[in-house]
């Protein structure tokens, strides 16, 4: 515990690698947890291409890790406002803020995943993030980018005398966030996931940003999960887990600090690991199976094959407006496109959701509801 100028003490966490028995309780539970990354990993040569998944998963993570931290819009608002710079929750509050921070995320990920091979997992690959996850969005006390330069704290209280966990002063942030970012660059300490999982729970225990802190963290394990090299594109996101299980992931944060129980941690981690991942192993699957029933139905009832064109954009992005459409199929006349929308609308794969008379929107229904489907 270290004194802060709030008159509290706060919590400084150890360096890192922390004392940890690995039992084989343990150990058989990240062997199972690396067979169902194995299982996801065999689905992706079936696919047409990576991005019938990279992409939907990464907007579904976006999504689940906002949620965790009480935004509301959900998958489709989030396609809405991707395509038209607006979310259709607006026309409720007036406020874009909600869909434009879970938008962020996407783009905070991705900034993540391509800045991976030029830096270092840590401090300026954390702020690079934070900048985009908090880009316009203006949020008082919040610097995009940069280390917090005030006390903070987690709790339901607005006074930090009845935090649940105060995190260590803004003078320590430095030190302990170069341990981290030694630890999760240096040689493993421990088997892979157990070693994720640690860095995770660092990471919030450091809680370097005013706000946001949650959402890196997650997009931390990603990155480190695709840097082990045991799938080929960032697929796997255990935000699902944290938000179905959301009171035992905060309890588990905070029994390491209160009672140095890392393997209460590790153990819901590394079962969480297997969770998602056979998780999306069946939801590729199923995506894939989508697709080729709809291209089959969509030959057998003589459509053209530039309408599988666009079926095949819309599994990539289940939103699409007219002018969309005319772009991705190549065509010239508005009046086609229109048609072959149409045509995908009475096959029941497309609806439009704006209720507008101009600047319709249509969304590919059967996807976002195969995506937003409750984990099995
Ligand atoms: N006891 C705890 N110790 C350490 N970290 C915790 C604890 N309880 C929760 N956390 C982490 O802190 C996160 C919340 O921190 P923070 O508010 O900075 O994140 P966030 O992503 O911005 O969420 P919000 O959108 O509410 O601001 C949780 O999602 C969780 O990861």
């Amino acid at each position: 515990m270290v004194p802060t100028d709030a008159e509290v003490l706060a919590f400084r966490p150890n360096d890192l690698p922390p004392k940890l028995e690995i039992d084989s309780a343990l150990q058989w539970k990240h062997d199972q947890a690396i067979l169902a990354i194995g299982e996801l990993r065999a689905v992706l040569p079936t696919l047409p291409n990576a991005g019938l998944v990279t992409e939907p998963f990464s907007r579904r993570e976006a999504v689940l890790s906002s949620r965790i931290e009480g935004t509301r819009t959900g998958l489709e608002q989030l396609y809405v406002f991707e395509k038209q710079n607006r979310s259709p929750l607006a026309d409720e509050t007036g406020d874009d803020r909600d869909a434009r921070e879970v938008h962020n995320y996407v783009t905070a990920l991705r900034h993540g995943v391509a800045l991976l091979p030029k830096l270092p997992i840590g401090h300026r690959l954390f702020c690079e993030m934070h900048e985009r996850l908090f880009d316009g969005l203006g949020r008082p006390g919040v610097e995009p980018g940069a280390f917090r330069r005030q006390q903070n704290f987690i709790g339901r209280s607005t006074h930090i005398a009845d935090a649940t966990f105060v995190p260590p002063p803004p003078a320590e942030l430095a030190a302990l966030t170069s341990n981290l970012e030694r630890y999760v660059n240096g040689p493993r300490t421990f088997p892979v996931l157990v070693d994720i999982a640690i860095a995770h729970y660092q990471f919030e225990a450091i809680h370097p940003f005013a706000d946001g802190n949650g959402r890196i963290g997650r997009i931390l394990i990603t990155l480190m999960l695709a840097e082990t090299g045991l799938l080929p594109d960032p697929l796997l996101y255990l935000s699902a887990h944290f938000e179905h299980n959301r009171r035992e992931y905060y309890d588990r944060l905070l029994g390491i600090s209160r009672g140095g129980d890392w393997l209460a941690w590790v153990d819901f981690f590394v079962e969480g690991v297997g969770i998602v991942a056979r998780d999306a192993a069946r939801r590729a699957r199923s995506l894939l199976a989508l697709r080729e029933q709809t291209r089959q139905e969509l030959q057998e009832s003589g459509q053209s094959s530039r309408l599988f064109t666009l079926v095949d954009a819309l599994f990539a992005t289940p939103v699409t407006t007219v002018n969309q459409a005319m772009e991705t199929m190549g065509l010239s006349s508005y009046r086609g496109a229109q048609k072959n929308v149409e045509r995908l609308i009475q096959a029941g794969f497309l609806t439009e959701i704006t209720g507008q008379r101009r600047n319709k929107v249509y969304v590919a229904k059967p996807i976002t509801d195969l995506l937003d489907a409750p984990s099995a």
